[in-house]
């Protein structure tokens, strides 16, 4: 679809700095080139800043296409290639690292965050009245090839609900459709995981 989204992740990429989600050049970002191609952050490239040169064109085999000199993929990048494996309709994959995010992996219990039972949660495809909503946490490792095998194995029995996936002290991964369904659904995520936050400390229970 986007045959050159590199300028549309370069803003998306100042935008989830400024919010402080990219803080210290964590996170990463891409899109499909086609069914089979995908542009990717270089890895360590500083997120309020990027240019033509960040970007490298991989393949859904874990292939480098194309890459400017001196850089390489994303470290992270096994983990978009299952997403794009597993989700045909994701065009657009953020992956990014808040405050939040990482404190709510503390109440996840045996894999799952339960989400809170908020009306936002249409927004991310979930249109019940009462709903509840688990998002997938899968443990963080150094070795990343080892986080995308669990999220592979897991994606093979089931999709997550909503179209995101925590990773335990580390961040969360959210797609969608397009530029603006995927920073919409990752924008409904960090709500929700604010909201637990507060609620936390509210010692309110949700
Ligand atoms: C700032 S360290 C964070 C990294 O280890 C990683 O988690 C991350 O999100 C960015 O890695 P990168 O290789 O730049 O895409
Ligand atoms: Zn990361």
């Amino acid at each position: 679809m986007h045959h050159d989204p590199r300028t549309h992740l370069a803003a998306a990429a100042r935008d989830f700095y400024a919010r402080g989600w990219m803080l210290g050049t964590a996170g990463n970002l891409s899109a499909r080139r086609d069914a089979d191609a995908f542009w990717i952050t270089a890895s360590g490239r500083p997120k309020d800043q990027l240019g033509a040169e960040d970007f490298v064109l991989m393949n859904l085999r874990g292939q480098v296409v194309q890459a400017p000199p001196g850089r390489k993929p994303s470290a992270e990048v096994a983990i978009h290639e299952v997403v794009y494996r597993h989700v045909p309709d994701a065009q657009v994959i953020f992956h990014v690292h808040s405050i939040e995010a990482n404190l709510c992996g503390h109440f996840a219990q045996q894999g799952r965050l339960r989400l809170p039972t908020l009306e936002m949660l249409k927004g991310l495809g979930v249109p019940d009245a009462e709903p509840r909503v688990d998002l997938p946490v899968f443990a963080n490792h150094v070795n990343v090839p080892r986080i995308a095998e669990d999220m592979d194995r897991a994606f093979a029995q089931a999709l997550p609900r909503v179209p995101g996936a925590l990773i335990h002290q580390h961040g969360v991964t959210a797609w969608g459709p397009d530029f603006l369904a995927a920073r919409h659904h990752l924008e409904l995520l960090e709500y929700c995981f604010r909201y637990l936050v507060q609620a936390k400390a509210l010692a309110i229970g949700v």
